[in-house]
């Protein structure tokens, strides 16, 4: 606690010194901005900001917004352009996608990225690309994601079996969390077990050290150095990093002693970015660019892909279990699909051949998403060059806020947006034809452009098989006396957005 006296104390000497420098820099800018509203010294708008910033950014956007979705935003030291709307979106990433294509500088992600040696906090630039190229084309590739089949099949077994253990309404916030890490788990490293559990913890240290306000939102560089360093932050930084390592080196020299080979079986992400460095280092004889899979980059990715994609995972499926028994009709419908295609056999036994083939399905996928993007800013954006959108000069290293939380809700793109209604996106629907995979800019849960996130392949096949077993294996009652309209759906703040009140439920075995 004492190390927000420290930033509230610091906050206030430099407060001054701030604003001027802050007034400054605007004087220099002549363009039209868009619309802002009335700004506090210092803090320009960050004081408007509640909890659930994507619910905040909506309000204002509607008060103050441009009828194009723009808005102009002061918070504290980061000037940031928010977009709400699906033409705004689409303009953006058809247009503008390369000058918004980099990340704003935060210390927390910097340092527990190894120096932003990952893809998520990388700035744009070669390092970025060649991640991303090593992650998409190479970590997981189609061929790849379709090689943890059995891990997903294994993983989604011992879920159906750990639900049929627990007749109460029981932890399943902990249950689905430990699916996906341990799905996510296995394929980046091979670990399981205690070794999951271990990641499971450090992921949660480090997502508290990124989360809320930081010192660099508001501070110079310098100045927000010296007041982490005074709250004790940065050794906080440093020691997350030092477990890290513990945990990391010695699965690492471990992948390194078995040098699996390509189409092995096993193989996992740790093992593809091995053999993808044995592979540069000989073709480039020692000429790296300045790129290398250095062990710290390496270490790097692997934490990045653990990190993006479990919670976002675990979430996503915990949403989607409550909007089904929010919606029993839907919940029915979907109960009637699996069942048809199951043909008899029990959850375990369906193959994600027979997923694939599930409409129904995709399509409650598609409708949790929408209405529930588990970061539902995505992750902000920053620009490198000054931008000309819808008429607005947009300057140099503004912060881009893609709202896909309103986009998924906006009138002008959807009929009754707050409805969860996935027969929208069946044959005849007014979305029929709307995917996430980053063309229909009224849909990005996961982004679009260049910075879409790259797991997507991966994500689909782990919230599916899960769905598939807790939909088909039981049949989920609500605590005794709540009816599906007494489901809260309301949200808790995070680094992604779960449900404010974690989902309680009653499994009843159907077999
Ligand atoms: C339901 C699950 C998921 C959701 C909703 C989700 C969503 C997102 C979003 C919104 C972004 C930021 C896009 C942007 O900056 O515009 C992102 C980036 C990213 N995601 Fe995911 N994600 C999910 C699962 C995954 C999985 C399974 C992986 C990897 C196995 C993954 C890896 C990444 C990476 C590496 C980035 C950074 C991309 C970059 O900066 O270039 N995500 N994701």
């Amino acid at each position: 606690m004492y190390h927000y006296v420290f930033l509230a104390a610091a906050v206030v000497l430099l407060a001054v010194v701030t604003y001027n420098a802050k007034n400054r820099g605007r004087r220099r800018i002549d363009g039209k901005l868009p619309p802002s509203p009335p700004s506090l010294p210092f803090l320009g708008h960050l004081h408007l900001m509640s909890p659930l910033l994507h619910r905040s950014l909506h309000d204002l956007h509607l008060r103050y917004g441009t009828d194009g979705g723009l808005l102009l935003l002061q918070l504290g030291r980061r000037r940031t352009l928010v977009v709400s709307t699906s033409s705004a979106a689409a303009d953006l990433y058809r247009r503008h996608d390369l000058a918004f294509a980099s990340r704003p500088h935060v210390a927390a992600a910097h340092k527990l990225s190894y120096g932003s040696r990952n893809i998520s906090f990388a700035p744009l630039g070669d390092a970025w690309r060649r991640n991303r190229k090593a992650a998409s084309a190479h970590v997981l590739s189609p061929r790849r994601v379709a090689s943890f089949a059995t891990v997903r099949a294994a993983e989604a077994a011992a879920l159906v079996a750990d639900v049929r253990g627990r007749a109460a309404a029981a932890k399943w916030r902990g249950l689905l969390y430990g699916y996906t890490n341990a799905v996510v788990t296995r394929a980046a490293t091979g670990a399981a077990g205690t070794t999951a559990e271990k990641l499971k913890q450090l992921l949660g240290n480090a997502t508290s050290l990124v989360a809320g306000v930081q010192a660099d939102d508001l501070l110079p560089d310098v100045a927000a150095r010296v007041v982490r360093w005074v709250t004790g932050l940065e050794k906080k930084f440093d020691d997350t990093i030092v477990e890290w390592e513990k945990f990391l080196s010695p699965i690492m020299a471990d992948h390194m002693a078995k040098k699996r080979k390509e189409g092995d079986e096993e193989e996992n992400f740790m093992d593809v970015l091995l053999r993808l460095r044995e592979e540069e280092e000989k073709e480039e004889e020692g000429n790296t660019n300045g790129f290398e899979l250095s062990d710290a980059r390496v270490k790097s990715l692997i934490i990045d892909l653990i990190s993006a994609a479990t919670e976002t995972t675990s979430v996503t499926l915990e949403w989607a279990m409550a909007e089904l028994v929010a919606n029993p009709s839907v919940m029915a419908k979907l109960q009637e699909e699996i069942t048809r295609s199951a043909n008899g056999k029990p959850a375990t036994a369906i193959t994600e051949t027979e997923v694939a083939a599930m409409d129904y399905l995709h399509a409650v996928v598609k409708e949790t998403l929408r209405l529930h993007p588990a970061a539902p800013i995505l992750v902000p954006h920053q620009s490198t060059t000054a931008a000309i959108v819808q008429g607005y000069e947009i300057p140099s290293k503004t912060s881009l806020f893609i709202n896909a939380w309103a986009i998924g809700r906006d009138p002008a793109a959807w009929d009754s947006p707050e409805e969860f209604r996935p027969e929208r996106f069946l044959p005849g629907g007014e979305a029929a034809a709307v995917d996430f995979r980053g063309s229909d800019y009224q849909l990005v849960p996961f982004g679009a452009g260049r910075r879409i996130c790259p797991g997507i392949n991966f994500a689909v096949p782990v919230l599916e098989m899960a769905l598939v077993g807790l939909i088909h294996g039981f049949d989920w009652e609500l605590p005794a006396g709540m009816a599906a309209a007494d489901v809260d759906l309301s949200e808790a703040p995070g680094l992604t957005t779960p449900l404010r009140v974690p989902l309680r439920l009653v499994p009843k075995c159907k077999t």
